[in-house]
């Protein structure tokens, strides 16, 4: 579908939003009806993800990430919007479509191991399933099983059934089911959320490897904020938008020594909005409405009003004449 944004950027001659991007999200608009209310998960989301990245989306509870999650993997259509994976445009796939997506472009790792592992078979034969249902010949996809779980760190669960293996064992082989058909991209829902701190890192640490080694593109969706530390860039939603953006970077010191920088970023949208964080309107009693001037370099914010000070007994007693330059109230 193409939005009023798109025409008047085409007619500009601009290229299209996200046009290099693998996944691109243009104001997606996701609207529920519940018992006769309307629920918006998702407010005009844009997310652009470019091929080979490792990006986490992180959001409290009810912000819209297992909505995007669902939307990402083809089980849900939005309401409005644009949303595109590589070649496929997800708001005009047939059925049929749906599933070739789902089989050949995308893998995934869901919080649930009964979800992502067949309990009655062993790590190898989890890993294969999804070649045996692509038509793929018993001996390459047993090959190909044992080297994702090599690859994986779990060869020696190879013979093991899921509930002979630890949570992050478990998870680690979901890790090679999702793998399995080679996707390019990676969704993985909560894949920590019933693991311990030190299993989670294991966990994280792997799918950073698959991005590494594989250059398979992974999104981690999570509550855990934890997880910017594993990945490049980190995507914050709230109210169903994204909000603001940690970009992780290695530098070189002139010693020679590499340490990690991270720079946070709030999100413009296509319509120019942007979230401030909350301590920052917390700090200055932002609300409601605010002040905004263009600076040569940037564009400050300033509080409606001047938080008027409490005059003292020392300020009472400055004579008029003195040339005073308090301006309360004035701004
Ligand atoms: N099927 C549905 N029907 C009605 N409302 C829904 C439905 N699914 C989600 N919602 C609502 O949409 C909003 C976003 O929900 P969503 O599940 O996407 O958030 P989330 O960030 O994944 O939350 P959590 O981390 O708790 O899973 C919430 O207000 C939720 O109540």
């Amino acid at each position: 579908m193409t939005t009023t944004l798109d025409r008047l950027t085409e007619k500009a001659g601009a290229p299209a939003f996200g046009q290099d991007a693998l996944i691109v999200c243009d104001s997606l608009v996701r609207i529920y009806q519940a018992d006769g209310i309307e629920v918006q998960a998702l407010q005009g989301l844009d997310l652009l993800v470019d091929e080979g990245e490792l990006v986490a989306i992180v959001g409290a509870s009810g912000s819209g990430k297992s909505t995007l999650l669902a939307v990402l993997s083809g089980l849900d259509v939005p309401t409005a919007g644009r949303v595109r994976v590589g070649p496929w445009d997800l708001m005009a796939m047939t059925p049929a479509q749906r599933v070739a997506y789902r089989r050949e472009m995308v893998g995934f790792v869901w919080q649930q191991t009964a979800r992502n592992l067949v309990p009655y078979l062993t790590a190898t034969e989890n890993v294969a399933l999804p070649l045996a249902l692509a038509g793929t010949a018993r001996r390459e996809r047993t090959a190909r099983a044992t080297q994702l779980l090599d690859l994986l760190g779990v060869g020696y669960c190879a013979d093991r059934r899921p509930g002979q293996l630890s949570g992050g064992e478990q998870q680690r082989v979901a890790i090679g089911v999702a793998l399995a058909n080679s996707p390019r991209v990676v969704f993985a829902d909560e894949p920590t959320g019933e693991l311990d701190t030190a299993t989670s890192h294991e966990v994280l640490e792997c799918l950073r490897l698959v991005n590494r080694e594989l250059g398979t593109t992974v999104v981690v969706v999570t509550h855990d904020p934890g997880v910017s530390e594993h990945v490049q860039r980190t995507v914050a939603i709230r109210d169903g938008r994204t909000s603001s953006e940690v970009v992780r970077r290695t530098q070189t010191r002139d010693d020679g020594t590499e340490h990690v920088v991270a720079e946070e970023f709030a999100m413009l949208d296509r319509a120019g909005r942007v979230q401030l964080p909350q301590e920052y309107r917390e700090a200055l009693e932002l609300s409601g409405r605010v002040r905004l001037a263009l600076e040569e370099s940037h564009v400050s914010v300033w509080p409606d009003r001047p938080r008027i000070q409490p005059r003292t007994a020392s300020d009472e007693a400055v004579p008029e004449s003195t040339g005073s330059s308090r301006q309360e109230g004035t701004r």
